[in-house]
């Protein structure tokens, strides 16, 4: 079977996407993994396939690279460029992810701003936070972020009792100066280091924000310059519980996760 797909990278978090509005592929785990392995295939954090949807404008549909599912930061600013280069959108756009419906805008230069869902609560294990964003999160703030042992540390913490069944992403975060910190993060389902996580970014800069903090975060990676802005209720931060009075029922709200996506070939592979 030949099929045609582009190859995305969203500051260094890559992603095959194929469009899938009218072939109707789907591929067994075995398959994803395959396109997915950088040496006997394309090579790739994970495989998405942008599908039609009665109302929005597509529908997206992510795979890690083992071939399970969550919410894909990076990859839906990704498929957000790939849609707009399908002409499924102009500028703005609303589509269907994991985590159910996103707004996201296509600015200058690649620049991708997708809206994030809400977050409730944050958990607080001793100094780590845990925060979902659409992927769970568990998030450690170190000292000397590049000599960090981020594989060996974040695979013990991935699979740890406290996160079983699904196990959680790892996410280790140095603080810098100028509202500035640099994230590296071991990502569930790619089982190794990514160059940027964009759920993970942004669980990062809320957490930063429990230390003061201020929207927006600009976040370092190795893969490049990402920023997070967000709105917290005026209950205040994770030691305050949801404050129903403020008229706010979200902890963090008004989310963006904002930064560059671009098409890097297009081809076709034989499955
Ligand atoms: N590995 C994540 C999904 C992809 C997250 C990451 N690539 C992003 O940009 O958000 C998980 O299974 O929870």
């Amino acid at each position: 079977m030949k099929i045609h797909f582009y190859k995305y990278q969203a500051t260094g978090n890559d992603f095959v996407i194929v469009d899938n509005r009218t072939a109707g592929y789907s591929f067994t785990k075995e398959q994803i993994e395959r396109i997915c392995q950088r040496k006997f295939g394309v090579g790739a954090d994970g495989l998405m396939l942008i599908e039609k949807h009665p109302s929005l404008d597509f529908n997206l549909v992510y795979y890690n690279s083992d071939g399970s599912q969550s919410l894909c930061g990076n990859g839906s600013r990704a498929a957000v460029a790939m849609a707009a280069s399908l002409g499924l959108l102009k500028g703005k756009t609303s589509f269907n992810a994991y985590d159910g419906r996103h707004d996201a805008e296509l600015l200058s230069g690649d620049i991708v701003r997708l809206k994030m869902n809400s977050v409730k609560e944050i958990k607080k294990f001793g100094n780590d936070f845990f925060i979902n964003t659409g992927s769970p999160h568990f998030i450690r703030f170190v000292s000397k972020i590049e000599e960090h042992p981020v594989y060996e540390e974040g695979r013990t913490i991935r699979y740890d009792e406290a996160f079983k069944p699904g196990g959680t992403n790892v996410n280790f975060v140095e603080v810098l100066a100028d509202n500035t910190i640099y994230v590296r993060t071991y990502e569930r389902g790619v089982e190794n280091e990514t160059l940027s996580c964009g759920t993970g970014v942004t669980a990062a800069a809320l957490a930063a924000s429990v230390l003061g903090y201020k929207s927006p975060v600009k976040i370092g990676t190795l893969g490049g310059e990402l920023m997070v802005e967000f709105k917290i209720s005026q209950s205040g931060h994770a030691n305050n519980p949801l404050d129903p009075t403020n008229g706010h029922s979200d902890l963090f709200y008004d989310i963006f996760l904002i930064g560059p996506a671009k098409m890097v070939f297009e081809g076709n592979l034989e499955l």
